[in-house]
């Protein structure tokens, strides 16, 4: 089992608006989240968000973090979200064992002090995508189950942006100090996500892109101010971090799904700044 950790500063939008192809990759990217066997995180100092991908096979996995962030045990400062975009899995928590099928998660309470993932199958492994924001309080761990999801319809055809928003984590069905989180899905025929564009300069967001219609599907993401937009290239199980200045949208060459995740100030989903179509640049 490999265990990495990189680490990615924070920004500002004047400097990013000088950073070439190769910079954007290198600040923002992660081009490995799940590989058999490993554990593969970002921290980023963007909101002290960590995120990355467990991928048991033979071996059950667990995130030990201490030293690195000066506590004794990886939650105990932290809270932890996740869903499992693989096969069959289960997660062990403090002891306790719990299967999590193919789109379900959890949410677990700042803490706990054993987190133990596992795949039923190795040749179908499961896939947990993993979000742990800083906490400063104990609220119940909960299962997410995607049939318990606040599913929200948007857009239309037309607009080539038909999809549905589920929200796992979010302030009116559940308590997070920070973390909210969700998977939005894209309609076959439809590729824009998040467009109209937005920003909210009160949280940070990461999104993970997935499940892509076939496997040279590629995702442009576009984020930066405004009036000074970039893009990245995104293979399919490529994440993105978004500073709070950055808009965060995207456009594929099929329909997709993704993983958002967002820390900061506060936890109102509907707290976007909403960008007009010709501010974009
Ligand atoms: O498709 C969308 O639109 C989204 O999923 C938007 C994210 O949820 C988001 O950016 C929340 O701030
Ligand atoms: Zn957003």
């Amino acid at each position: 089992m490999a265990f990495s950790m990189v680490t990615r500063y924070a920004h500002s939008p004047e400097d990013m608006k000088h950073y070439s192809t190769d910079e954007m990759r290198d600040q923002f990217l992660m081009e490995k989240i799940f590989s058999a066997g490993d554990i593969n995180l970002t921290y980023t100092y963007n909101d002290r968000m960590i995120f990355g991908g467990v991928t048991p096979t033979t071996e059950p996995l667990e995130i030990k973090l201490d030293k690195q962030l000066g506590v004794e045990f990886f939650l105990q400062r932290r809270e932890l979200g996740f869903i499992n975009i693989g096969g069959l899995g289960s997660v062990t928590i403090d002891g306790k064992k719990e299967s999590i099928e193919p789109h379900d998660g959890y949410y677990i309470s700042m803490g706990t002090k054993s987190v133990v993932f596992e795949s039923a199958d190795a040749e179908k492994p499961a896939k947990f995508y993993v979000v742990s924001t800083p906490a400063h309080k104990a609220y119940p761990s909960k299962k997410l189950a995607y049939k318990d999801s606040i599913a929200m319809p948007m857009g239309d055809q037309e607009h080539m942006n038909k999809r549905t928003i589920h929200k796992y984590i979010d302030a009116s069905i559940m308590d997070t100090c920070q973390l909210q989180m969700g998977y939005t899905v894209l309609e076959p025929g439809n590729s824009w996500n998040t467009m109209p564009a937005h920003t909210h300069a009160r949280r940070m967001e990461a999104y993970l892109y997935t499940e892509f219609a076939d496997p040279d599907t590629r995702v442009v993401h576009f984020m930066g101010t405004p009036d000074n937009t970039k893009h990245i290239f995104l293979e399919p199980d490529q994440a993105v971090v978004n500073p709070s200045f950055s808009i965060h949208c995207g456009v594929g060459t099929t329909n997709y799904s993704f993983i958002w995740a967002m820390c900061g100030e506060n936890q109102t989903y509907d707290d976007m700044d909403q960008v007009d179509m010709h501010e974009l640049r």
